[in-house]
């Protein structure tokens, strides 16, 4: 069993390496398949910049000259872990990078030993697949931080009503209700205007990382704007709704936040809720929890209302 790790800058190691998981001998590229010239993989790995379509690009032109099962790709730090074909006892791995940074780990898997010709080949056609590949990882970044809030780090209004488009309708067939919670932090201009914006963001990404540690995994939390929260609970009832209201306006008032300076404060949140009706669209859905929203800062703030 091989790994290799080429770092970009020439140096190549070498060490065995078992994978756990299955042991399949046969190979998903098969050595049937056309070897490809360098220029026709270079153009075929330069069509796209979608990740997935450009490993498996990469997967397929490589699988006249080195057969394989499967193919893995990991960069931890974007939080990406791909995996093609299936898991198999050899595993030839690489550490890529360019110009000096990392761009990911590729894993190559099969049930039977790696040649070495087969690993020239094979970090001939990497050496292809490096650039391609940031240009890929860059482009994936762009898409990212065009559906994220800088601030908090949570998905922005953009990618609300993208999500909830979608999350209607799986409902809808499904005959469940998705529910929205609109929260929206009291007094907030108060917190900017006594301790500084700098406390007033510090209490947003507070704010932020308790709706998220509060929230399933199924729910999504979204940063509306300014100080303005939405929670979208997936296939849900009325009953389950109210409960998680409530474990949205405890979480927010229950403990003080600690600012930079050390002093301590409190916050509450208005909470608006309203359950999906036959025909709702993300606008009116929201609409609805919104205007409940703001019956709830008329009627005193800290509390909780549901729509008409
Ligand atoms: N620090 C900080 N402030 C923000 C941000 N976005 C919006 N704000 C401020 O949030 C404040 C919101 O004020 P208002 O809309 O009057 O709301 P409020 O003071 O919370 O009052 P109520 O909602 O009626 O309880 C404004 O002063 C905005 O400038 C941000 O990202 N960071």
């Amino acid at each position: 069993m091989l790994e290799q790790a080429n770092n970009g800058d020439n140096t190549l190691m070498a060490s065995p390496q078992l994978l756990q998981g299955g042991l399949a001998r046969s190979e998903r590229h098969t050595p049937s398949v056309p070897t490809l010239t360098p220029a026709m993989i270079l153009h075929r790995l330069q069509t796209t910049l979608e990740l997935e379509e450009l490993l498996e690009i990469f997967s397929n032109a490589l699988a006249g000259m080195v057969p394989h099962d499967g193919l893995t790709f990991d960069h931890p730090d974007m939080g990406i872990h791909i995996s093609q074909g299936r898991l198999s006892r050899h595993v030839c791995s690489y550490n890529l990078m360019v110009e000096r940074t990392e761009i990911g780990q590729l894993r190559l898997l099969r049930g039977r030993k790696f040649k070495e010709p087969e690993l020239i080949a094979l970090e001939e056609a990497l050496s292809m697949l490096t650039y391609p590949l940031r240009n890929a990882l860059l482009y994936r970044q762009a898409l990212t931080s065009a559906q994220t809030d800088p601030l908090t780090g949570l998905l922005n209004r953009t990618s609300m009503t993208r999500m909830l488009d979608r999350e209607l309708a799986v409902a809808t067939r499904s005959g469940r209700q998705v529910c929205m919670l609109v929260v929206d932090v009291d007094f907030f201009k108060q917190v900017n205007d006594t301790h500084g914006h700098q406390a007033g963001d510090h209490v947003l990404v507070a704010v932020a990382e308790r709706l998220r540690a509060l929230t399933r995994k199924s729910d999504m939390v979204f940063r509306y704007g300014g100080e303005e929260f939405v929670i979208v609970i997936s296939e849900t009832d009325a009953e389950s709704a109210a409960t998680a209201a409530e474990r949205v306006q405890e979480v927010i008032r229950s403990a003080p936040h600690t600012l930079d300076a050390g002093q301590q404060i409190r916050i509450t949140a208005s909470i608006g809720v309203a359950m999906q009706r036959p025909n709702d669209s993300p606008a009116s859905l929201f609409k609805r929890a919104d205007q409940a929203m703001y019956r709830a800062k008329n009627s005193g703030r800290d509390r909780i209302e549901w729509e008409d």
